[in-house]
């Protein structure tokens, strides 16, 4: 049984969180998050005294599992809206970094009987599905940070492939989030712990963004750019889309929304990069947002383009994200088999053969 903490215990032991207007250096933060083993740190004391933690979002458990051995090797953990771009960027990471699964075994669903999220792992680079919007994120990162700790993971890197709308920016165009934004356009995000509101920055890791940027390829057929990322709670009223169940203002009106987003530097809009950034910075895991533009919002709000359009598109930012694992294993003499320098790709067309493949073993 978990020790019974008193409330003031609690709270005395969680508050924590800077106030609004302030910030905490990398080295205040990294004195909270890490070992000096650079192993991950809770900042909850809770979960030590606990005899067992059940991460029971993604069917794992730190008694049930032996998570270090399961996951101690993980630096990459890549999360995205569905199970299959999950699992197709699973076998993708896999040909690109030329991990060889064990003969006889094939890529498993690790968190397949919690009928919530998709988790696959392939070396170093952990791959995890995280649905729709900020409570189903929330919940993963919880318990995938909870993971990171109890399988003593060193420094891991935490990387977003996702889809987004974009702001006088074309269908297909890669985005890397600069600052992530709540509907308020702070870059927080707002939680309320207690009944009490709690903002957390929502930082992520620029050096991190400008590193990834520098490896789109002037030869990519379409643009890797770095901007605003605006998130929000609802696909429809909240990204003022006038094609929901409900719409209560004008075109003109959100017209004017949508170039107030432009002129203050928003170029895409989704719907996990606020919560995402905010718990990332606070465990001080490093982190990045990358999505594809699926449509220009200012030209429309339905997504109509068509489905081999769309899922070549979702390719892209994975395509982006496999050149960074690439080049980090590649410094750390870490890439079992090197096809090209480091920051070369496979073919658009390689990388189709190897998700029909995954199909057909649907
Ligand atoms: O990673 P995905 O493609 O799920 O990200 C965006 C934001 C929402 O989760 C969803 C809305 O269609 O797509
Ligand atoms: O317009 C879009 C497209 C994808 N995801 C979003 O959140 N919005």
């Amino acid at each position: 049984m978990p020790p019974t903490i008193q409330a003031h215990e609690f709270k005395a032991h969680c508050r924590t969180t800077p106030k609004d207007d302030e910030d905490e250096t990398d080295v205040h933060m990294r004195s909270k998050t890490r070992y000096a083993d650079g192993t991950v740190k809770l900042r909850n004391p809770n979960i030590e005294l606990m005899d067992q933690d059940i991460l029971y979002h993604v069917a794992l458990g730190s008694e049930s599992h032996d998570l270090r051995e399961m996951f101690g090797d993980v630096k990459f953990v890549c999360m995205g809206g569905t199970p299959k771009r999950m699992e197709n960027f699973a076998h993708f990471i896999m040909d690109e970094i030329g991990y060889k699964l064990p003969a006889g075994t094939q890529l498993q669903d690790i968190s397949e009987f919690s009928y919530r999220y998709s988790m696959y792992k392939v070396g170093p680079v952990l791959c995890v599905s995280h649905g729709m919007g900020t409570p189903s994120i929330s919940i993963l990162m919880h318990e995938v940070i909870k993971l990171m700790y109890h399988a003593k993971c060193i420094d891991p890197i935490f990387i977003r492939i996702g889809t987004c709308g974009g702001i006088g920016v074309d269908g297909g165009t890669v985005i890397i989030t600069e600052d992530a934004l709540d509907g308020h356009l702070r870059n927080s995000h707002e939680f309320t712990i207690l009944g009490e509101t709690v903002h957390r920055p929502a930082k992520l890791d620029k050096k991190l963004a400008r590193e990834l940027k520098s490896l789109a390829s002037a030869d990519d057929p379409y643009d890797t750019i770095i901007g605003k990322t605006l998130c929000t709670n609802d696909f429809y009223e909240g990204q003022g889309r006038l094609d929901g169940a409900f719409c209560e203002f004008t075109e003109t009106d959100k017209m004017n929304y949508l170039e107030k987003l432009r002129d203050n530097g928003v170029v895409n809009i989704e719907m996990e990069s606020t919560i995402f950034a905010a718990l990332t910075h606070h465990a001080g895991i490093k982190a990045a947002v990358v999505c594809v533009v699926l449509l220009n919002r200012l030209n429309g709000d339905q997504v109509n383009a068509p489905k081999e359009v769309i899922n070549e598109w979702q390719q892209r930012p994975q395509i982006l994200v496999s050149r960074y694992i690439r080049k980090v294993l590649a410094q750390h003499g870490q890439l079992k088999s090197l096809f090209g320098h480091h920051g070369s790709i496979k073919s658009p067309r390689r990388f189709k053969l190897v998700q029909q493949e995954s199909q057909a073993h649907d």
